[in-house]
């Protein structure tokens, strides 16, 4: 029995996938995506704290089920608590958001009530609650590494092996045109047998060339030949494409994703902006420049 309020906060990044293939395994720890995404500036921050009498979750201001973060509670805690998630980024439309929410209890948890867990403990436990719930296959692996994140092989440490871009920061800049659930996606076997076959190879093609140019171009050829985005989508990612900029589909959402290789931001951001309201992230380099 707690005596008195604990309470702990962390934050967790939103995680674009560009492209994925999935890596079904019987062990949860090894089960998940390879692929390759974009960590952002934007995310899920979490307060928890202790002495409650049923354990609550929060998300902006509204109960949620949020069941991938409640299963990361019972795994770590056996007393309620409340969770309260503020989220910088929409959720179910491509941006990791389950899995920002799960990590970002995770740590609050850990560090509210002393739980002495390292990040790789951490992660695996968020990873078993995506998989197990079926929400996200390898975003909480990028979300810890950050940067643009290569996920190599599946599942979570020591499991999965990570890799990244080199790239300085850029922007990024998302519209989102609606939902997408992603367990609906996963659990259909006619549309994952092209998702993973596309999948397999951009990852292959990346790795011969790791630019963000090339990961933009392989995300663009992945969303045409899984044929998941609506006529919306593409109309963007196309009308992006004719500004001088690179556009694609945020997996899995009805989102687009776009960034400039040169000096067309302010095209993109008005030709995005004729779709509906763009909101610009920041994706952090994996390495100092002067
Ligand atoms: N702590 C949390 N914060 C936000 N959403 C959460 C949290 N825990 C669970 N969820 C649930 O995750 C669901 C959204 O997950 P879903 O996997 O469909 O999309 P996403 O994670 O936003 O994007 P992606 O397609 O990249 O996985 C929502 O139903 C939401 O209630
Ligand atoms: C399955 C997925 C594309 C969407 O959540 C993502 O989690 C991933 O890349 O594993």
């Amino acid at each position: 029995m707690l005596t008195e309020i604990s309470a702990g906060r962390a934050f967790a990044p939103g995680h674009i996938t560009g492209f994925f293939e999935i890596h079904d395994d019987p062990d949860p720890r090894r089960k998940g995506s390879t692929g390759c995404g974009i960590v952002i500036n934007g995310g899920i921050d979490t307060v928890v704290t202790g002495y409650t009498e049923n354990t609550e979750i929060i998300l902006d201001g509204i109960p949620a089920r949020a069941e991938t973060t409640r299963s990361v509670i019972e795994q770590l805690v056996d007393f309620p608590v409340r969770v309260e998630c503020t989220s910088s980024i929409p959720v179910g439309c491509g941006f990791g958001a389950s899995a920002a929410g799960a990590l970002s209890t995770a740590y609050a948890l850990n560090d509210a009530f002393s739980l002495g867990m390292t990040s790789n403990q951490i992660v695996e436990t968020v990873h078993i609650a995506e998989v197990i719930n079926g929400s996200g296959m390898g975003d909480v692996e990028g979300q810890y590494f950050g940067g643009m994140p290569i996920r190599r092989s599946p599942g979570c440490p020591p499991h999965g092996v990570l890799d990244r871009v080199p790239t300085p920061s850029f922007n990024v800049h998302c519209i989102v045109l609606g939902e997408l659930s992603t367990g609906s996606v996963l659990s259909d076997p006619v549309i994952m047998k092209e998702v993973n076959s596309a999948g397999r190879s951009a990852l292959l093609a990346l790795l011969s060339r790791p630019t963000v140019e090339n990961f933009m171009h392989l995300s663009k050829q992945f969303t045409l030949k899984c044929g998941l985005a609506s006529d919306r989508v593409m109309d963007a990612i196309e009308a992006v494409d004719s500004a001088g900029g690179m556009a694609s589909q945020a997996m899995l959402g009805e989102t687009v994703f776009a960034c400039s290789a040169n000096d067309a931001e302010e095209d993109i951001v008005e030709v995005l902006s004729t779709f509906g309201k763009v909101t610009t992230y920041r994706v952090t380099s994996s390495y100092q420049h002067p």
